[in-house]
């Protein structure tokens, strides 16, 4: 398989991805193509990332040895039909789409091609990514391994079983943006109490991403971090009440489920 890989869609996710894979090292921006139908963002991709952009998607497929389909799923079939009969069996096709399974990948592409399912997230532009991988029955282990190092490049990335793609979405492909909203209102609390506003950004913004280090390095268990910071009769335990009281954790796990869900129906 040629060393090159393409993406197909140059929006949020597939720049993160490329983003993420340059900073690691691993592709040269030689090595990296992409199309994207606006000309201004092909334009701005080869002039930021230093990318190959192809005026079709025809190019981008003939020149890729892995293909990445980075496109909303609403419009992911009109690519798998462009593409069709042009994918060889020894190119590998990544699909980041939610809610599109390998057997409708496979429904869409003739040929016993390799199709790999990943559900990555945004932080991969800054190599902080966490992706799941799927694949179907024509890839073999050293591409599957293929696949774990592409996503690793950029963050964490883990093979599982097809079935738990609806929660990886639920909990990190989507994740990104219920923490953005905790950020934020960690944030805007900060400022009533009287921070400025950028400060304030800094302050929560640090304390989720040290949190999250924490459960990552020391392998605690998240309740005993939680009684760590818990002093008797102190502030935390005060403000552990008031999220108990509001049903936080419910809240959060009936939005994962919400999502896992919305990600199962849009299957059908
Ligand atoms: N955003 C996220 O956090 C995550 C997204 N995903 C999945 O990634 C995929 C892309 O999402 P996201 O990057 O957010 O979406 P964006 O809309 O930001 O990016 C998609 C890009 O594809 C372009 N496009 C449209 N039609 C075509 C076509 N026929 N050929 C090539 N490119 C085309 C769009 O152009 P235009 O805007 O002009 O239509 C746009 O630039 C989705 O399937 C989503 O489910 C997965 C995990 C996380
Ligand atoms: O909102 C979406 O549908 C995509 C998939 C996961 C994150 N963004």
């Amino acid at each position: 398989m040629k060393k090159t890989i393409g993406f197909i869609g140059g929006g949020n996710m597939g720049r993160a991805m490329m983003a993420g894979l340059l900073k690691s090292g691993q592709y040269q921006p030689t090595e990296v193509y992409v199309f994207d139908p606006s000309v201004k963002v092909r334009k701005h991709l080869e002039d930021t990332l230093g990318v190959q952009p192809t005026t079709t998607v025809e190019d981008l497929v003939d020149n890729a040895g892995i293909i990445v389909l980075a496109v909303k799923p609403q419009v992911l079939n009109q690519v798998l039909a462009k593409i069709n009969g042009r994918v060889n069996e020894q190119q590998l096709v990544i699909s980041i789409a939610a809610g599109v399974t390998l057997a409708q990948l496979a429904a869409g592409l003739t040929g016993r091609l390799k199709l790999i399912r990943v559900m990555p997230n945004t932080p991969a532009l800054v190599g902080a990514g966490m992706a799941a991988i799927a694949t179907n029955e024509n890839v073999d282990e050293q591409e599957k391994q293929l696949a774990v190092t592409l996503f690793s490049s950029f963050g964490l990335a883990k093979v599982v079983p097809e079935h738990l793609i609806d929660a990886v979405v639920g909990v990190s492909g989507s994740g990104p943006a219920y923490v953005y909203l905790f950020i934020e209102a960690l944030a805007d609390s900060a400022v009533l109490e009287g921070m400025p506003r950028k400060d304030a950004y800094e302050f929560a913004a640090q304390t989720v991403l040290g949190s999250a280090k924490m459960v990552l390095e020391t392998r605690e268990h998240p309740g005993n971090l939680k009684d760590m910071v818990c002093s008797p009769a102190g502030t935390t335990i005060t403000g552990v009440r008031v999220l108990e009281t509001g049903g936080f954790r419910g809240l959060v796990m009936d939005t994962v489920h919400a999502v896992a869900e919305k990600n199962r129906q849009m299957a059908e």
